[in-house]
């Protein structure tokens, strides 16, 4: 055997080693190495590591080193703090969206006789699989949170977020002094009656057929959720109640300007809303929605489409 067992498994492993001295010269160089870097152990050995690789981190990577030497310990980068010092390529598919290898490293320091810190020992573990499984994870983890947000009927945001978004408002009412939100409710107007004509299939498609005519009339802050069955719920960060009734009064026409078709049938549909703002003494979530709550109350009381205001005053007709 010409060559000794620790050779072998250095040379074969399927891990970069490579060693270097006090002025970063190469010293050893591991058959990954040569592989991924295309150069080989008789071209780099002897040579300054910065020279050969311009592009490493070299103010970062000398830090590193140096500590090394000089403390005689251990030390460690992970992909997660720097996602590669060598840009090397990576087999996986391209698909992944991972540009180069992920890499690990340890530095180990070598000691002579006397104690003293002669070469410092790298090894390079390939990170790549785990990176492209945390980048896949994350990103199904966002998309589960966002769907769980969701109203599953119209795609619209659900009741359990829209009361995190109430409760954020009043937050930020209290940390920022900012500008008062107003919440609008919504509800179909005979709805029951929608379905028990046309079956429940059409009075699913009216919902999001709803949903779709109020969405596109809304400002980037606001948000619109179903509060449950054929009720809606509109948040309108810093607008006064002024505001609010004249975004109310615009859904109310969006939804009630054409008859929404469904199949052969043309399905008329009003809605009835009530606007409140969150103003003085109101101090929850629950306060601002009951008072939208009663405006919408009233809208229903004097006739339905149309729109009230909390607390009450002269409504609207369409
Ligand atoms: N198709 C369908 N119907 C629903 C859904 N959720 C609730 N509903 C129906 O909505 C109707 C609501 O009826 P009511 O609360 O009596 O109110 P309304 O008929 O709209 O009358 P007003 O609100 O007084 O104008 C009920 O028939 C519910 O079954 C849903 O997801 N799909």
């Amino acid at each position: 055997m010409t060559e000794s067992p620790a050779d072998f498994i250095v040379s074969e492993i399927n891990a970069g080693i490579f060693m270097l001295d006090r002025q970063y010269r190469v010293l050893l160089w591991n058959r990954f190495m040569a592989q991924h870097s295309d150069l080989d152990a008789e071209t780099v050995i002897g040579r300054n590591l910065f020279e050969l690789f311009p592009d490493l981190p070299q103010k970062w990577l000398v830090k590193k080193i140096d500590s090394v030497f000089v403390l005689k310990n251990f030390a460690f980068t992970s992909w997660e703090q720097r996602p590669y010092l060598f840009r090397f390529r990576h087999n996986r598919p391209i698909t992944g969206g991972i540009d180069y290898m992920r890499q690990n490293f340890t530095f180990m320091p070598m000691r002579n006789a006397q104690g003293e810190v002669e070469a410092v020992v790298v090894t390079l573990l390939d990170a790549t699989d785990s990176a492209i499984y945390q980048t896949m994870m994350q990103a199904a983890m966002r998309k589960l949170e966002e769907s769980s947000n969701r109203d599953g009927l119209t795609g619209v945001f659900n009741r359990r977020y829209i009361d995190t978004r109430i409760f954020d408002e009043i937050q930020r009412i209290g940390r920022y002094q900012a500008a008062p939100f107003s919440v609008v409710l919504l509800d179909l107007d005979h709805f029951k009656r929608i379905n028990d004509t046309y079956g429940h299939l059409a009075g699913d498609e009216v919902l999001r057929e709803v949903a779709r005519r109020v969405l596109p009339g809304l400002r980037e802050p606001d948000v619109f959720g179903r509060y449950g069955g054929e009720e809606f719920i509109l948040i309108l960060p810093q607008t006064d109640l002024e505001g609010a009734r004249s975004a109310a009064e615009r859904i109310r026409f969006a939804i009630g300007a054409e008859a929404i078709v469904c199949g052969e049938q043309h399905i008329q549909v009003t809605a009835s809303l009530g606007v409140a703002s969150f103003l003085p003494p109101f101090s929850s979530a629950a306060e601002v929605t009951q008072a939208a709550d009663e405006a919408l109350y009233q809208s229903k009381h004097n006739g339905r489409n149309r729109v009230s205001v909390y607390p009450a005053q002269q409504s609207q007709t369409g």
